[in-house]
């Protein structure tokens, strides 16, 4: 098959997604050095609508404009963050997984000022965050802080937080690696602490179904670790269904041996309740990991639980 000359690229154009459509473009250029890359930056529903996201209505808030330029043909190949893409629907008709690049650090980190730990925060500090599962999963552990809600793109959020609008923030540790603010960080939340979204640290390449030459061209770059994380994640998503307003958190872990084991937690928007769950694959797949694992939880009442939520 002959290789494509250019392949341009459409992400959002927040300063994270732009640093990651350069972590793709320096990849492709040690697999492929032939192939010339361009940037199609777009603005989504979700950078723009400031408000509660639930109120956006549907999911796909950072992924619908990106989809929408790679089904147009206005580019080659899109780069999300697997966390942004819903789970619970099938990917837009016409458009492919080709790679899940190299996972990066699952984990959330606290962001304070004065450098003080989640422990030593006094009662009443105001922690930034929009995130259902964020809150719910704080709100069992520290009680005695407050979250106030928080959106933007992440150094919208650090411009925020100097602003005064909180006084700490929780972001990915990932995210703020990639936007070169890793210093900020005063404390890396273990997963138990906080357990993180599915999908996290992790960035999809996703093509056009029918366009052969760009995704044999990019699948070089894929992880064969984070394709399998990916896969369990997702599938336990898309059987316990949530909405937008769910508090639900999980990852994979290939462990030593290569072993993959699948931990996922659904709790109540105030934490009082958690559903709780972690299996290993043994010889099943990947999916039917994820599947076990949500039914594990379903069992437990997720369901119930789920569907008390407003949303
Ligand atoms: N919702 C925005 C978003 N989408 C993905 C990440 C983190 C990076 C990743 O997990 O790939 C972030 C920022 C954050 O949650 O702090």
């Amino acid at each position: 098959m002959s290789e494509p000359e250019l392949l341009r690229i459409v992400s959002r154009s927040s300063p994270m997604a732009l640093a990651q459509v350069e972590r793709v473009r320096a990849e492709l250029a040690r697999h492929r050095p032939g192939i010339r890359t361009e940037v199609v930056p777009v603005t989504t529903s979700g950078d723009r609508w400031m408000g509660d996201l639930a109120k956006l209505g549907g999911k796909g808030a950072f992924t619908k404009e990106v989809d929408a330029a790679l089904v147009a043909g206005e580019a080659d190949l899109a780069v999300h963050c697997v966390k942004d893409v819903p789970a619970d629907r099938p990917l837009p008709a016409g458009t492919v997984f080709a790679a899940f690049l190299e996972r990066d650090d699952i984990r959330d980190a606290l962001v304070h000022p004065g450098g003080l730990t989640l422990d030593q925060l006094p009662a009443g500090t105001r922690v930034g965050t929009s995130s259902v599962r964020r809150v719910a999963q704080l709100a069992a552990s520290h009680p005695q802080l407050e979250c106030v809600p928080m959106r933007g793109n992440a150094n919208r959020r650090l411009e925020k937080l100097a602003d005064g609008e909180a006084d700490a923030l929780l972001l990915a540790v990932s995210g703020l690696e990639r936007i070169g603010r890793a210093d900020v960080i005063s404390e890396v939340l273990s997963t138990e602490v906080m357990c993180p979204p599915i999908g996290a640290g992790i960035l999809a390449l996703q093509c056009r179904e029918d366009d052969a030459a760009t995704i044999e061209a990019v699948s070089g770059l894929g992880d064969p670790a984070a394709h399998r994380e990916t896969t369990a994640e997702r599938m336990f998503l898309h059987v316990l269904q949530g909405h937008c307003n769910s508090p639900i958190a999980g990852y994979a872990r290939t462990e030593r041996g290569g072993e993959l084991s699948l931990r996922a937690k659904v709790f109540t928007p105030d934490g009082k309740r958690v559903l709780n769950a972690h299996e290993w694959a043994g010889p099943l797949d990947p999916a039917t990991l994820g599947t076990s694992v949500a039914v594990a939880l379903l069992r437990q009442g997720a369901r119930e639980l789920i569907d008390g939520i407003a949303h």
